[in-house]
């Protein structure tokens, strides 16, 4: 198996409410994005998938206080990315090292100017060197990195397709070289047809040998696309493993009623609602929604290649 490039370890995210309160987006998290591979995080909504987005981009907002590790390692160096200072995550990391694709990336688009321009900008920005007949090479080069028909960008932002905005956005978030891709919910809204020609387009990246990591609460996506699966609950991971082995035997409650909750699994709801974060109690909190064998220690255990909480 190849290195992480980016290593979450024991990661825990708590945010200040007015007041005085607290809500713990993300606890005790800990896993690992390789080169080449897919790793799609699920949970339903609320449980802290884009505040850990926010955290590894360092643009968290001003009422956060973070407890653990990111590393950061790629052919550029080895950054704990919790401690670099804003100014070398502003420069040298985001959109360089790590692309963001951003919730809804499709509406921050420029209506007025055509793919092309747009993409030639991003790439200006890093820093791409030489001159117009260098860039425009470049962009045909990105283009092809995400599947897109050069002649494709010639169109303004509206006269493209749902899969080619996709592709737009992907692109843009490759501009910088990264070795590492963060997509937070790219397929929310989108009809089956276009979510799987996004999530697709993942494995193409992946195939290319960068990292990605698929943020989503769309467990069908997830499954068609990732090498490995992390369930996310309440600001904990409760399953980690590889994909195929996690649909297939599922070790978590929780895993097990969000595949039950699928078409191909009978559209059987999850029962209750997910906690709040502002006042989580220690222990598991799936298993007070749902009761279930629970040891009460949420903390994931290995077992072999896999990690499963409350066992
Ligand atoms: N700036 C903030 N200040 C306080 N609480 C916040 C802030 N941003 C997010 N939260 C809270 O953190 C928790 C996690 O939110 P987050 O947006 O990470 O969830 P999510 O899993 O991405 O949900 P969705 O699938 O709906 O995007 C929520 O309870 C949310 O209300
Ligand atoms: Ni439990």
């Amino acid at each position: 198996m190849t290195a992480g490039v980016l290593q979450l370890d024991n990661l825990s995210v708590r945010l200040r409410l007015p007041g005085g309160r607290f809500v713990s987006a993300v606890t005790g998290l800990s896993c690992t994005v390789r080169a080449g591979e897919v790793l799609a995080l699920v949970g339903e909504s609320g449980c802290g998938k884009s505040v850990l987005a926010s955290t590894i981009l360092g643009l968290l907002p001003g009422n956060a206080q973070v407890r653990g590790q990111v590393w950061l390692d790629d052919a550029a160096a080895r950054t704990e990315l919790l401690r670099a200072p804003e100014h070398e995550l502003a420069t040298r990391v985001r959109g360089r090292r790590i692309g963001l694709i951003p919730q809804s990336a499709g509406t921050h688009l420029t209506p007025v100017r055509t793919a092309r321009s747009q993409l030639a900008e991003a790439l200006a920005h890093h820093g791409s060197e030489g001159g117009g007949a260098e860039i425009a090479s470049r962009v045909d080069e990105l283009a092809q990195q995400v599947g897109l028909d050069p002649d494709d960008l010639y169109g303004y932002p509206h006269e493209l397709s749902g899969g080619m905005t996709q592709r737009v956005v992907t692109a843009l978030a490759l501009a910088g070289n990264p070795l590492v891709l963060v997509a937070d919910e790219p397929t929310a809204g989108l009809d089956r047809a276009l979510v799987d020609h996004t999530v697709d387009l993942f494995r193409f990246v992946a195939g290319t040998g960068r990292a990605v990591l698929f943020i989503t609460h769309d467990l069908a996506a997830a499954g068609r696309v990732a090498d490995h699966l992390a369930v996310m609950y309440a600001g904990r991971l409760l399953e980690l493993g590889p994909a195929r082995e996690v649909l297939a035997d599922p070790w978590h409650d929780y895993t097990r009623g969000l595949l039950a909750a699928l078409p191909s699994g009978g559209l059987q709801p999850l029962p209750g609602h997910p906690p709040s974060l502002t006042e989580l109690a220690s222990g598991c909190a799936f298993h007070r929604r749902v009761p279930g064998e629970c040891s009460g220690d949420p903390t994931l255990t290995w077992h072999g290649g896999r990690a499963v909480a409350c066992r």
